[in-house]
């Protein structure tokens, strides 16, 4: 029995590194499509990988030479996806994850008390929230802000300690690399625009900033009542809605201060009822 069938050629991954080469080395398309056909290869098969692979390459090429380097971020130890996670001696409970953004949602992290007890004290002390003023590294009243909101200095009390000594735990991320908790109290219409959490590398004010801990690369907002209607944490670029439950909490890192870590998120506004967060940022730096 014969086969006279001609096989038809695929490009293997050792032609693709091959043409890399060949290109980095200077030589052009139509050298490398002759030595390509020389060596056997036929004459579409060449051409097709000619083109996947230098365009891939260059695409590639084009997006890292874009954007900032990226950075070890705070991340929960969830190997062999857990359930519940142990933080300093509290059982938090895994509800949701996803990997881009990096966002994970979790239960229980505050009880009803430690809720309560932030909340009162907070309160006394809130004022209309400011934000970065990014020219001069300040702080101003803005109107994508309509809450209200206070910072807590970092260990300033027993019950500061322990919130903090279990973010830190459960996110592997060192104490000294936290700001202060703030919390925020949004009244029915209350929010917050969609907006990012790095400070913006092209800002004028950002290199002062970052002298004190560098750059925030994650966030966590910690839910401290429950709004009847409304109040959800957004992600537009994944149209996800984090539900603002007492007690769980919403975490999300960013390797770089760049859009493509999709972290993009707000505060929806309060429909009914009142809304209580408390957020944690974690710096890569120690924040002193
Ligand atoms: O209130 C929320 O759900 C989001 C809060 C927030 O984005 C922040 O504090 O940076
Ligand atoms: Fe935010």
């Amino acid at each position: 029995m014969t086969t006279t069938s001609m096989n038809r050629q695929t490009a293997t991954p050792e032609l693709r590194l091959w043409i890399i080469e060949q290109a980095r080395a200077g030589h052009g398309p139509e050298a490398v499509l002759t030595s390509m056909r020389e060596a056997g290869w036929q004459e579409d098969v060449a051409v097709a990988a000619l083109e996947e692979t230098l365009s891939a390459h260059l695409a590639e090429q084009g997006l890292s030479a874009d954007l900032p380097p990226g950075s070890v971020v705070p991340e929960p130890s969830l190997d062999g996806a857990p359930v519940h996670v142990e933080a300093a001696g509290r059982r938090v409970t895994v509800l949701t994850q996803m990997r881009l953004p990096r966002v994970v949602v979790f239960g229980g992290l505050l009880s009803d008390e430690e809720c309560d007890a932030l909340v009162a004290l907070a309160s006394p002390r809130l004022a209309r929230s400011e934000t970065v003023d990014n020219d001069t590294g300040g702080s101003e009243v803005n109107e994508a802000r309509t809450s209200q909101g206070m910072f807590f200095g970092r260990g300033e009390s027993e019950l500061i300690s322990r919130v903090e000594a279990r973010i830190a735990a459960l996110l592997n991320w060192p104490v000294e690399n936290g700001e202060g908790v703030q919390v925020l109290h949004y009244r029915p219409g209350a929010e917050y625009k969609p907006h990012y959490d790095y400070f913006d590398p092209a800002q004028p004010g950002t290199s002062t900033i970052l002298k004190r801990g560098g750059q925030r690369v994650g966030t966590l907002v910690m839910y401290l009542n429950t709004p009847t209607r409304g109040g959800a944490t957004t992600f537009p670029d994944v149209a996800l809605e984090v539900a603002p439950i007492k007690g769980n909490a919403v975490f999300f890192s960013y390797d770089r201060a760049h859009p493509v870590t999709r972290t993009l998120h707000g505060g929806a506004p309060v429909l009914e009822g009142e809304k209580w967060v408390a957020t944690k940022w974690l710096r890569q730096g120690r924040f002193d």
